[in-house]
C-alpha cells in the first residue's frame, strides 16, 4: 500500500507590518516567511473506499471544519486516481498559536494529494486552491523563505541566512480575528523601501497583542533577556533568535515551565518540499 509521511513545518513571520485595511476587511501586509524544520506529521495513505479519513490528534476540531479535509475535498475534482485517502495526523504545533500550524497542514494535504491522486497542477494553481483555506496556505505551497505582500499572497523568495530559533507557546490563544478587527491595531506603516534592514521592522501587532494578553509580553520580556525577539504572526507564540543551537537549547532547559517551547532550525526550502522529492525519487 503506498504510503507518503510528510512534515508540515512551522511558520515564523520573522517581521510583520500592517499597510493598510480594504474594503472587504482583510489587511495589505508585508511580512518575512521562513520555515523551520520543525512540525506536525501527516501520513497519506490511499484507500479503496471513496472517503477522506482524518485520524490521530484531531480532538477539538471537527472533521468537515478540518484544514486538512477541505484541502482534500478541494482537490477531488482534480484527481486522476479515484481512490479515498486516510491520513494520520500527529500534531506537535499549538493550535492557534501563530505558528501557523492549521495552514501548514492544508498546504502539506494539497502537495502530497496533488501527487497521490496524480491530480497534475502546478504549485501556482494549488496557492491558489490553498489561498481559499488560509491567507498563509500559499507560503507552505511555495515553500520557500519568502517575502509575502498584498493580504499574504503576493510572494518573492528571499535569501535570508538559516538560524536557530526558540520558539515559546504562552499558552494563551490569541484569535487573529480579534487582533485584525481591534480599532487600536496600527494598519498604516509605510511599504518597505528597498534597501531596508532587519532593523528597520517590527510586528505591528506586538504592542497590541501584548497589551491584550500580559503572558505574551511576560514571554517576550524573558526572551530578550537572552537573545533579539519577536512574536510571531497575531501570537501568540514568541521567538528569539539564536546563531548556534545549543545556546538556544540551554536558555529552553531555562523555560518557565507553565510554557511550551521547542528549538528549530529556519530552512530556505521547506521540509516537506526535501522529503516530497526523495519520495518521488524513490518511487520512480
Ligand atoms: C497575519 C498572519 O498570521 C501572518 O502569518 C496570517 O496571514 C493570518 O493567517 P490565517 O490565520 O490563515 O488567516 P485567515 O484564516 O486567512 O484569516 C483570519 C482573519 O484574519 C484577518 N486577516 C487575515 C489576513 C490578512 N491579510 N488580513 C486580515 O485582516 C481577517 O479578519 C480574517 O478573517
Ligand atoms: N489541522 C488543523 N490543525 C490546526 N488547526 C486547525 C486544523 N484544522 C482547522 N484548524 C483550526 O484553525 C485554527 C488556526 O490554526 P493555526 O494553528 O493555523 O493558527 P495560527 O498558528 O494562529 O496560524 P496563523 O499564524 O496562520 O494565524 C485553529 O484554532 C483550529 O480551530
Amino acid at each position: 500500500m503506498t504510503k507518503l509521511t510528510l512534515t508540515a513545518p512551522a511558520k515564523l513571520n520573522l517581521f510583520l507590518h500592517i499597510n493598510n485595511r480594504r474594503a472587504d476587511g482583510y489587511h495589505e501586509l508585508e511580512s518575512l516567511f521562513t520555515m523551520l524544520d520543525f512540525g506536525d506529521e501527516l501520513s497519506f495513505e490511499l484507500i479503496e473506499e471513496d472517503d477522506i479519513q482524518i485520524v490521530g490528534d484531531v480532538a477539538g476540531i471537527n472533521h468537515e471544519d478540518n484544514l486538512i479535509y477541505k484541502a482534500a475535498k478541494a482537490l477531488l475534482p482534480h484527481r486522476t486516481v479515484k481512490k479515498g485517502v486516510n491520513v494520520h495526523l500527529t500534531k506537535h504545533l499549538p493550535m492557534g498559536g501563530g505558528v501557523g500550524g492549521g495552514s501548514s497542514d492544508a498546504a502539506t494535504t494539497l502537495l502530497a494529494l496533488n501527487t497521490l491522486w496524480e491530480c497534475g497542477l502546478t504549485l501556482q494553481a494549488l496557492a491558489k486552491i490553498g489561498l481559499q483555506l488560509g491567507a498563509d496556505v500559499p507560503v507552505f505551497i511555495h515553500g520557500k523563505t519568502a517575502l509575502a505582500q498584498g493580504v499574504g499572497e503576493v510572494l518573492t523568495p528571499f535569501d535570508y541566512p538559516e538560524k536557530w530559533y526558540l520558539v515559546v507557546a504562552p499558552g494563551v490563544h490569541v484569535s487573529t480575528v480579534k487582533v485584525f478587527t481591534d480599532p487600536d491595531l496600527p494598519r498604516s506603516t509605510a511599504k518597505l523601501k528597498t534597501p531596508w534592514q532587519m532593523a528597520d521592522t517590527r510586528n505591528d501587532c506586538e504592542e497590541l497583542v501584548k497589551k491584550l494578553y500580559p503572558e505574551v509580553e511576560k514571554t517576550l520580556t524573558w526572551l530578550l533577556k537572552y537573545a533579539p525577539s519577536r512574536m510571531t504572526g497575531t501570537g501568540s507564540c514568541c521567538f528569539a533568535v539564536f546563531d548556534d543551537e545549543q545556546t538556544a537549547l540551554r536558555v529552553l532547559q531555562q523555560m518557565p515551565s507553565s510554557w511550551q517551547g521547542f528549538v528549530a532550525k529556519s530552512a530556505s526550502e521547506s521540509i516537506t518540499h526535501k522529503q516530497l522529492a526523495t519520495w518521488l525519487n524513490k518511487e520512480k
